[in-house]
């Protein structure tokens, strides 16, 4: 899905400037399905390169100056960086380098057969002196400072953890000179009371070590769900802070695979981390006892180490790379099972069960291909591990052997050497682990920080005002709005509308006409290209979001019932539900009847894990909502139109004397919503086209007039 805007970033990065991905994508107008060769060109001229599409044959290509990004199998963006002699060299965000054959790449490339001649699409891309001049993005390091931020609090435990740490090693470090003393002390002089003591202090050094190791666990136990929680808390605060516009790029599953990847952090921190670290500690003290007994099988050693470190760290880069493939096919893979469960109606009624499964078994077929790739990486650098580690012991074994042999050594220096390589081999083995863990944990830090990273809705540091002004009434005033994304066409054009205070005004339009583009334009969910809102004379930027949106009552036609009682839905966001606010909303919103008529009452739990209720009941639950807030200005959305005509009709009056005072705005078809609005505005492709109350406008038997003459003449 980001392979347009990596293959632009990889571009940058040739010329000489990082820029963020993050960057990027937010320049290409990035969606769920990715970006179009239209949104790369417009964010690739915005970092300042000269672009241009065309359709090319082979021949052509092989004229225009490279690096450029081409479309691939029609599907996904990649770069052509050198053709020789027919070899087409390709940089693919998803796989790496690769050469192709000429036929081969004809097969990806081309797209188009025009006029008897075949063409696929490329992007040539060159810098202007715009593209040197302005500064590019600091690296997307997150390093672990971030993580140590989290572990500052538990410095107390942690100081425990590394006495335990050295006491642990202390009493480690002991062993060998016991078993040497066994042997060449206590059997050589057959002194069976002198091994006694030896064992016996043995025995008391393995309890002390264990109780050091058990204690330790509880302590790691108890700082890594902390630091886990914490950092999945201040993912979720930070989630909750980005604009509406983020959660229309990313998907569900991205979003959860994210925070599922967390765990990796996690595991890093309480799993191989710190037992590394010990390890890595034993393993320099041993390796110095190794270098006091035998100079010779201390330099084996160390140069083994080094080769099998180098060993791991060759593999890391292509680890990193089946990591994004597998993130990529992971959220992919959650999403799908939550449409699955989610349109399970829809599955249903178009009997689409075995083509929706096939899509999810594809996506199993890729999830099964990567974990082919990534065990054979695995295996080749476990078996390359292996042969460094055992050849090493070998080696080791002989020369110690010869030792014995020749007189060098006792056979209780022998056992003592034996028991230091055994010692000194697990932490080396536990460093393959240690690195690996250390890269997931460092991957997984870097995606949450491409969370972190993007511009809060309400940034801190900029003040906002956090009071409406006396002269409360809403105007728009040439407002332009295009959805953010390439090639969207504009939404608005040119609005100019004064929303009286105190009064109702109601929009009407064809659908798709951009009537809860305004709405959502005034709470504030986008920002308009073009034009201002003001409420009064403060413009709406001026004032708090948090502030703004609750003085604002509203329903959406997509507003969600939470899994809670009918009390907590309404009063979503008080902790103890006002009883008096909550019975004046439920009358206004006529629900009293369904709650008296469940055993449980307002305490009856609703939504995806309760009761289920009707379209009808869930807009009235929508409306108490609103209605419980006591807001100032009200937006309404298409807020009644599942509602049956009497419900409709003691809910309108009910609201009549709710709306007194306030401010509202309601978007609707049905003329019985919005005969009564003090005014009415009529949108067509994003201008509005008309105005007037109702009687004017049906008088002036215009748009308005035809949008409702149905109604009219049934004589609603
Ligand atoms: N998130 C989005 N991204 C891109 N385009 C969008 C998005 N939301 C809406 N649009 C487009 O904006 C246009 C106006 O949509 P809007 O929802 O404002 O229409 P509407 O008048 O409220 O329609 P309806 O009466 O059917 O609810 C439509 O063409 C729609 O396709």
């Amino acid at each position: 899905m980001d392979c347009g805007p990596t293959c632009l970033r990889m571009i940058a990065k040739y010329y000489g400037k990082n820029i963020r991905l993050q960057r990027i994508r937010d320049l290409s107008g990035i969606n769920r399905e990715g970006v179009s060769m239209l949104g790369i060109s417009e964010a690739a001229e915005k970092i300042g390169f000269r672009s241009q599409g065309a359709k090319l044959t082979l021949n052509q290509l092989k004229e225009i100056d490279l690096p450029c990004i081409i479309h691939w199998n029609q599907n996904h963006f990649v770069i052509l960086y050198a053709i020789k002699k027919d070899i087409y060299y390709i940089a693919d965000p998803g796989k790496g380098l690769i050469k192709y054959t000429k036929n081969e790449f004809y097969n990806s490339w081309i797209s188009v057969h025009n006029n008897g001649s075949s063409q696929g699409i490329a992007l040539m891309l060159s810098p202007s002196p715009q593209f040197y001049e302005q500064e590019g993005d600091k690296k997307e390091a997150l390093d672990f400072s971030f993580l140590l931020r989290y572990l500052y609090k538990y410095k107390q435990l942690v100081i425990q953890l590394f006495v335990g740490l050295g006491i642990g090693s202390l009493l480690q470090l002991i062993v060998p000179f016991l078993t040497q003393s066994v042997v060449d002390i206590g059997i050589n002089t057959r002194n069976l009371n002198f091994i006694y003591i030896i064992l016996i202090a043995q025995t008391m050094l393995f309890l002390g070590r264990m109780s050091v190791d058990f204690i330790r666990s509880w302590i790691l136990l108890h700082i890594s769900t902390r630091v886990n929680i914490s950092i999945l808390t201040d993912f979720l605060i930070k989630l909750m802070k980005l604009p509406m516009s983020f959660f229309d790029t990313k998907m569900t599953g991205d979003i959860m695979q994210r925070m599922n990847d967390q765990k990796r952090i996690e595991s890093f921190l309480t799993g191989s981390t710190l037992n590394t670290i010990f390890s890595v500690f034993n393993l320099v003290v041993f390796t110095f006892v190794l270098a006091y007994y035998n100079v010779n099988i201390f330099f084996i050693f160390l140069i083994s180490s080094v080769l099998y470190t180098l060993w791991v760290i060759a593999f890391l880069k292509r680890r990193r790379k089946l990591d994004f493939k597998r993130f990529d096919i992971s959220s992919k893979n959650q999403s799908s099972i939550v449409q699955l469960i989610g349109g399970m109606q829809e599955i249903k009624l178009n009997n689409c069960e075995r083509q929706k499964r096939w899509e999810w078994e594809h996506l199993q077929a890729g999830l099964f291909r990567f974990s082919v790739k990534s065990l054979s990486l695995g295996q080749i650098q476990q078996a390359g591990a292996f042969f460094i580690n055992e050849g090493k012991n070998i080696l080791i074994t002989f020369l110690v052997a010869k030792s014995v042999i020749d007189g060098q050594l006792t056979l209780g220096g022998m056992m003592a050497i034996q028991y230091i390589v055994g010692q000194v081999n697990s932490p080396i083995e536990q460093l393959l682990g240690f690195i690996q863990q250390l890269q997931d944990a460092k991957i997984s830090l870097e995606r949450l920080n491409e969370i972190h990273e993007l511009e809060d809705e309400e940034p801190v540091g900029r003040n906002f005002l956090h009071e409406l002004p006396s002269q409360k009434g809403i105007y728009l005033n040439n407002l332009h709005f295009t959805y953010p994304g390439a090639g969207n066409e504009p939404v608005l054009k040119g609005i100019d509308l004064n929303i009286a205070e105190g009064k109702t005004t109601a929009i009407v339009g064809m659908s798709g006409s951009g009537k809860t583009t305004i709405l959502k334009l005034l709470l504030r969910f986008y920002l308009p290209q073009k034009g201002d809102i003001k409420i009064g004379a403060t413009y709406l930027e001026q004032l708090g979001f948090g502030f703004w949106r609750n003085q604002c009552g509203v329903v959406m036609q997509d507003g969600f019932i939470f899994s809670d009682t009918i009390a907590k839905n309404i009063a979503v966001a008080d902790d103890y539900p006002d009883i008096s606010k909550l019975q004046h909303a439920i009358k206004v919103a006529n629900i009293t009847d369904l709650i008296d008529s469940l055993p449980l009452g307002l305490n009856t739990k609703i939504g995806a894990e309760g009761n289920g209720i009707s379209q009808g009941q869930k807009q009235r639950i929508l409306i108490a909502r609103a209605v419980y807030k006591d807001p100032s200005y009200i937006f309404f959305d298409e807020a009644t139109n599942a509602l049956d005509a009497n419900n409709e009709r003691v809910i309108m009056e009910n609201l009549e004397s709710f709306f007194k005072g306030r401010t509202v705005v309601v978007v609707a078809h049905r003329l019985s919503t919005v005969k009564n609005a003090d005014h009415i505005i009529v949108l067509d492709k994003g201008q509005i086209i008309e105005e007037g109350n109702h009687t004017e406008l049906t008088e002036q038997k215009g748009a308005y007039f035809h949008l409702v003459k149905n109604q009219l003449e049934l004589g609603n």
